[in-house]
């Protein structure tokens, strides 16, 4: 395997499957075995997930709350997430722990990097919920965050599209891929497939970016062992 320690962030909103809300109970699947399977080969792995599926809190004004309210919903959506992962991993064998970035006891202890940096090296696969655990954030900056505390190898961006384009590939067909990208790059052409606070804090401490498409199973393994399946921002 090429990255020995992964920091993976999945997306919320791809967890829905073709629902487009809510939890698609084969989409968790898939995604428990591709994460068993390597951890079955001795990777180290933390796992961040979005909340898009269930809510995001820029949508809250529009929805008659304020923002901070809205944020906390948001984060509390990720938690959701993160149980449901954490439960379909035990299903199928692979031993996990849930931690959160606020005082949520007993649904999961509070995250300490020392603690998860532990969890990890027993072969646990730790699930970190709950974002940064403040408002104005992101799942995509939790991550960062989280790749940094844990020195993790490679940050993993597992979504459903295969890397990152010149434009949103959703919204553009003619979009063309990177095999690799700078962070300056990213800055220059205002790419969105990730805020631009996550792509700074992976800048400003030297993280390697691994974005791919998490949806064809199988794919993770590649990406963890190396094959250029994605685009790799350095
Ligand atoms: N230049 C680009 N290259 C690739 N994807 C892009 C680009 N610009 C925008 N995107 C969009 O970014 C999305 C990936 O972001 P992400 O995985 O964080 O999804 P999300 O719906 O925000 O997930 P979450 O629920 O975790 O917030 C893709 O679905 C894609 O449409
Ligand atoms: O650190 C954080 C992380 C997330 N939020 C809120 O949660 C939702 C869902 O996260 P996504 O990354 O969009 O999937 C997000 O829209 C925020 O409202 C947060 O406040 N702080």
């Amino acid at each position: 395997m090429k990255y020995k320690s992964i920091l993976l962030k999945l997306s919320g909103e791809s967890l829905a499957g073709a629902n487009k809300a809510g939890i698609d109970p084969e989409q968790l699947a898939s995604y428990a075995k591709q994460i068993k399977k390597i951890s079955e080969k001795g990777v180290e792995i933390a796992i961040v997930i979005g909340g898009g599926n269930i809510f995001r809190g820029l949508k809250a004004s529009a929805a008659g709350f304020d923002r901070v309210s809205g944020d906390s919903m948001g984060m509390l959506a990720t938690v959701i997430n993160s149980i449901a992962l954490c439960a379909r991993l035990e299903e199928e064998g692979c031993s996990s722990k849930l931690l959160t970035a606020t005082k949520m006891a007993p649904i999961g202890e509070l995250y300490r990097a020392k603690k998860a940096k532990k969890f990890m090296s027993k072969g646990k696969v730790v699930i970190i919920a709950g974002g940064t655990g403040n408002p104005f954030f992101t799942t995509d900056t939790a991550s960062a965050l989280r790749a940094c505390e844990l020195q993790v190898d490679v940050m993993l961006k597992g979504t459903r599209v295969d890397g990152i384009y010149d434009s949103d590939p959703e919204k553009n067909p003619d979009a063309k891929k990177f095999e690799n990208i700078s962070y300056d790059e990213i800055y220059k052409r205002g790419l969105k497939v990730m805020d631009m606070t996550a792509t700074t804090m992976c800048k400003e401490n030297d993280v390697k970016i691994a974005v791919f498409d998490m949806d064809t199973e199988g794919n993770l393994g590649k990406v963890v062992a190396g094959e250029a399946i994605g685009t790799v921002v350095s």
